[in-house]
């Protein structure tokens, strides 16, 4: 059977890499000491928001923390953050033998490129993970929201479909897959928010003022991709030309018309959140900083989204908690 490996396996990784590893692929992970010793001990817990519950015992769980362990892929996944993927690309450049497939299953636009262009000699697929994963601790990561793992269409791909599928985990491939990575990225927007409203997602988009900066951030941004041409695929039920009207709507509306959009694990948060809590440097660059890339490529500006760069790079030296309407002024002002 063809060999997974887990490059930089922490939430996603773990999540991913645990349920294909739960329903019999051969998966070997990739990532530090501090998970390894955690999963030693514990091995993984896999839920989800359906009910999901799986698991691998600390003796099946096959986690080391050298490149060298990529060594035998025939597929890896690469789910580290994205300013480690620049160095994952180093290393594994080192170690795989050819004709392995690569897939990154980051967020942001560029990942995928950026292993592309690091590894020459090797497929490379670009993919997308819509849904939320908690690292609830103790070796369980649980699933908060829906979505399948999207994909770049690929030949490549096919002797995996079958284990994502067994796994629960289907794919989805896509004949172009940057339209699918902006929509994220839309969603992504609100990574910061959340991050500095120091609040569960839930409660934060409960509120109408963050939901007020997230419409802004997004509006702002699906202007400039309008002028760049490009179409956000549509992600969720409603497209995402329409999402800044909807979040705009007083709570009582918004709850009544976006119901789906709060039925969310009552303790999830976005990974930027777990990035400021772990005292990490965040993906910030890679999300609103995209946008204020984009922005001056077409020789306009994102204010909106420069300000959400620069709160978070403040928050990265020294956090504080913004209520709603205190970030909403900032932003505004
Ligand atoms: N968490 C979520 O709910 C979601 C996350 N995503 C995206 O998925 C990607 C992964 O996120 P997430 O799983 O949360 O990130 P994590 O930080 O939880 O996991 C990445 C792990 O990779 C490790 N790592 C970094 N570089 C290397 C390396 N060279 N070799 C081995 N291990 C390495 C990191 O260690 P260290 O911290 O020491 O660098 C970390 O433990 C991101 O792009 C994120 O935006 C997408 C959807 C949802
Ligand atoms: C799923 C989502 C949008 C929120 O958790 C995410 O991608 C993240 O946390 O980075």
């Amino acid at each position: 059977m063809t060999r997974i490996v887990v490059y930089g396996a922490g939430g996603i990784g773990c999540y991913v890499g645990g349920r294909l590893a739960a329903t019999g692929a051969p998966v070997r992970f990739v990532g530090r000491q501090r998970t390894a010793d955690v999963l030693a001990e514990h091995g993984l817990r896999l839920t989800d928001y359906l009910g999901a519950d799986l698991r691998v015992a600390p003796a099946d769980v096959r986690y080391e923390t050298t490149p060298g362990a990529a060594a035998e892929a025939d597929l890896v996944l690469v789910t580290v953050k994205s300013a480690a993927t620049e160095s994952a690309a180093a290393e594994l450049a080192e170690v795989l033998e050819p004709g392995a497939v690569v897939v990154s299953f980051q967020n942001g636009v560029r990942n995928g490129d950026l292993l592309r262009e690091r590894l020459p000699d090797h497929v490379v697929v670009t993919g997308m993970v819509p849904f939320n994963v908690l690292n609830r601790g103790g070796g369980v990561f649980h699933q908060g929201t829906e979505g399948a793992l999207d994909l770049q269409r690929h030949p490549s791909l096919a002797p995996y479909v079958d284990a994502f599928a067994r796994a629960g985990l289907p794919l989805t491939q896509h004949d172009d897959i940057l339209p699918v990575q902006w929509a994220k990225l839309l969603l992504n927007l609100n990574n910061p928010i959340n991050a500095l409203s120091d609040l569960p997602l839930r409660d934060e988009l409960s509120q109408r003022s963050y939901r007020r900066c997230l419409a802004a951030a997004q509006a702002e941004t699906l202007a400039l991709l309008d002028a760049a041409g490009i179409a956000p695929a549509q992600l969720l039920a409603v497209p995402m030309h329409r999402f800044p009207v909807i979040l705009r709507l007083p709570d009582v509306l918004f709850r009544r018309l976006a119901a789906k959009m709060l039925a969310i694990d009552p303790l999830a948060r976005t990974s930027m959140w777990e990035d400021l809590e772990a005292g990490r440097t965040t993906e910030i660059d890679y999300l609103n900083g995209e946008v204020v890339r984009l922005a001056e490529s077409l020789d306009r500006s994102a204010p909106v989204n420069a300000k959400l760069v620069h709160l978070i790079r403040a928050a990265e030296i020294k956090r504080r908690a913004w209520s709603g309407p205190d970030l909403l002024r900032e932003l505004q002002g």
